[in-house]
């Protein structure tokens, strides 16, 4: 089904990932494969307009050299603020993409004005402000999904079929690490990953990527039967002593009858580029290659019941995304959900937000003790 009915997004704020974002919204859609959505970018919204401006100029001239639609920027509309995006009645849906701290007032506001809402992770700072928005999506009956893209991309639905499948065992642990160095000193205090007013810290910036891969093949294993939420076993952070927000976070999730994690946050050291995520089975080891937010690759090492050796088999799957970044996966998802008249995915339900963000709640309130 080609379909002719677009999806007119409002784009909140001008910043590095709103741009992405945008521009993954203009990927033609036949290049990945889906012939049933179609986005257009209707409007942006700043702080300031000539930022506005600037963004949608941006849009149009730094085009990828194939595979764009260009038509789908031509009417995009500039405002000098966000209100105006929230009340444009040629809007259909808000993509949130400021500092973490502004998430639940943008989000608000943009629900209580019948719109749907995209939003950034993390979706809010508590749960508190989580459930305040779902209350508002419940009683405006308007979609309402926190923007975790590595969900939609198609390695997970792969490495998902693997784990879930019993092919390799059952699972033992899955560790999975998210670390850049940011090298946080060279920068002003004023950046959002240092300043505590902007939500900085490596936990809410970094952690919704391993929680994103425990949550998918853990929580979400046929043998966590009644989708029962994990424990946190214990955490624990490292503090950036230049503004008190967390260099580093680690953390133990329990399932009962299924599996742990161990999960890595970290803005003062690199991670390793091979394994960023491990799950270590009975028969073998599931890993992933590259970025742990947007993996193309990974491997399935088996071995024997004596334990690893030099021979043990390995296969490698490539899984690309075909053009863009791969943000336009969970567009679509956005996309299928009001056609359908949902308010809420299924592949990224509220009740899972709540559960990272309550991982969230609780290791920021432990700290480094
Ligand atoms: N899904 C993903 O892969 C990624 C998600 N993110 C998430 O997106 C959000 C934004 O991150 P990122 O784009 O890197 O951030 P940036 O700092 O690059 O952009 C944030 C934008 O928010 C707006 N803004 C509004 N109020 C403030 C304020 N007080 N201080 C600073 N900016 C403000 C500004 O836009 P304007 O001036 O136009 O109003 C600014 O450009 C975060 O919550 C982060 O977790 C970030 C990177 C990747
Ligand atoms: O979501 C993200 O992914 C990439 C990181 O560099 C960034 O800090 C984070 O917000």
């Amino acid at each position: 089904m080609v379909t002719s009915r677009r999806l007119r997004w409002g784009i909140i704020a001008t910043g590095n990932i709103s741009v992405k974002f945008a521009k993954d919204l203009l990927v033609d859609p036949s290049t990945r494969g889906a012939f049933d959505v179609a986005h257009r970018v209707a409007a942006v919204g700043s702080r300031s307009v000539r930022s506005a401006q600037r963004f949608i100029d941006r849009l149009k001239t730094e085009r990828q050299t194939s595979g764009v639609l260009e038509s789908e920027i031509e009417q995009c509309k500039a405002y000098g603020s966000y209100d105006e995006v929230y009340d444009d009645p040629e809007v259909d849906v808000i993509y949130i993409g400021t500092p973490h701290p502004l998430h639940h007032s943008n989000a608000k506001r943009a629900l209580e004005a019948g719109k749907a809402v995209l939003c950034e992770k993390p979706f809010t700072m508590s749960v508190g402000e989580l459930d305040e928005l779902i209350r508002i999506a419940k009683e405006k009956k308007v979609f309402l999904m926190e923007a975790v893209w590595t969900r939609f991309l198609p390695i997970m639905f792969r490495v998902q079929e693997v784990i879930h499948s019993g092919k390799l065992g059952k699972v033992k642990r899955l560790f999975a690490d998210f670390s850049i160095d940011f090298n946080p000193d060279d920068w002003p205090y004023s950046w959002r990953m240092i300043d505590p007013a902007l939500g900085g810290g490596s936990l809410l910036d970094m952690g919704p990527y391993p929680a994103v891969w425990a949550m998918m093949l853990l929580h979400r294993h046929p043998f966590n039967t009644n989708g029962k939420p994990p424990s946190l076993v214990f955490s624990h952070q490292t503090i950036y002593k230049r503004s008190g927000v967390d260099a580093n976070s680690r953390w133990l999730l329990n399932w009962d009858g299924v599996g742990q994690a161990m999960c890595v946050t970290d803005m003062t050291a690199h991670g390793t580029h091979y394994g960023c995520v491990i799950v270590t089975c009975e028969k073998g080891d599931l890993i992933l290659d590259g970025s742990i937010a947007r993996p193309s690759t990974f491997h399935i090492i088996t071995r024997g019941k004596d334990g690893p050796t030099a021979d043990d088999e390995k296969e490698t799957f490539n899984v690309p995304v075909p053009a863009g970044v791969g943000m336009c996966y969970e567009a679509d998802e956005v996309y299928r959900c009001i056609r359908d008249g949902k308010i809420e995915s299924e592949r990224m339900p509220w009740e899972e937000s709540r559960i990272v963000q309550g991982w969230f709640d609780e290791i920021r309130a432990a700290g480094s003790g």
